[in-house]
């Protein structure tokens, strides 16, 4: 499910945004390997004196910025300026996101946020979206919502957790179903469809929420302001 680049490519992307950050805002810190690399470079900033407050879009993001002193703060009292976060999958401004199933904390702040920077490596980028998009689910809508993706064309399978018996259970209580569409050709309509379904938490397209892709090479990395 999940693709991934090297150590070395998601440490630079991570870090080269982690580095764009200015003092005295509010950070949104996304999930995953290569944002860590983002927030551990923001901790190293912090000791050295740099002031932010952070908004951690899921367990792993808050324990992860707690042990390395970044303040935190919350979408109630404050607007992150800027977050960093990670995609699974990225075509122009567009992500699917949720290999971590931490999507919908991820919008709610990648949304809030004034500017999106996305890190990955190349074998996040494509030209058209063709990654399963998770779809998280309340668990009594396990059935329906799988059997309307089906009609929406999609190829709906349960997320199944990888160190215990059954299916992955989300920071929110729910289930995923990650979705297979193939290509997809119009995520804007989908997006919609999907966000129209009863029982649905939240998905993993992010239409057009991306400002800057920062994707790291082994030539170094490459910004993309969109
Ligand atoms: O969307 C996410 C978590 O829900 C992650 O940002 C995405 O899965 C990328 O993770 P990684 O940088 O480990 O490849």
């Amino acid at each position: 499910m999940k693709r991934g680049g090297t150590d070395e490519q998601k440490r630079a992307a991570g870090e080269s945004a982690a580095d764009t950050v200015s003092d005295g805002i509010v950070v949104g810190l996304g999930t995953g390997s290569t944002t860590a690399y983002a927030i551990r470079e923001l901790g190293r900033r912090v000791d050295a004196g740099l002031d932010i407050e952070g908004i951690p879009t899921s367990y792993q993001s808050r324990q992860l910025a707690r042990e390395i002193g970044i303040p935190l703060t919350t979408l109630d009292d404050a607007r992150p300026e800027v977050a960093i976060d990670g995609a699974d999958q990225v075509a122009g401004g567009t992500l699917i996101k949720g290999g971590g199933a931490a999507h919908a904390r991820e919008k709610l702040v990648d949304a809030a946020a004034d500017r999106l920077l996305v890190v990955v490596d190349p074998t996040k980028e494509a030209d058209v979206l063709d990654h399963p998009v998770p779809v998280e689910v309340l668990p009594d809508a396990r059935r329906t919502v799988a059997d309307a993706v089906a009609d929406l064309g999609g190829d709906p399978q349960l997320r199944a957790a990888e160190r215990k018996d059954g299916p992955v259970v989300t920071d929110n209580g729910n289930l995923v179903l990650d979705c297979d569409f193939g290509e997809i050709g119009d995520p804007a309509t989908l997006a919609s469809d999907l966000s129209a379904l009863p029982g649905v938490l939240e998905h993993g397209l992010f239409v057009d929420l991306a400002d800057e892709i920062h994707c790291g090479t082994a030539d170094g990395v490459r910004v993309t302001r969109l």
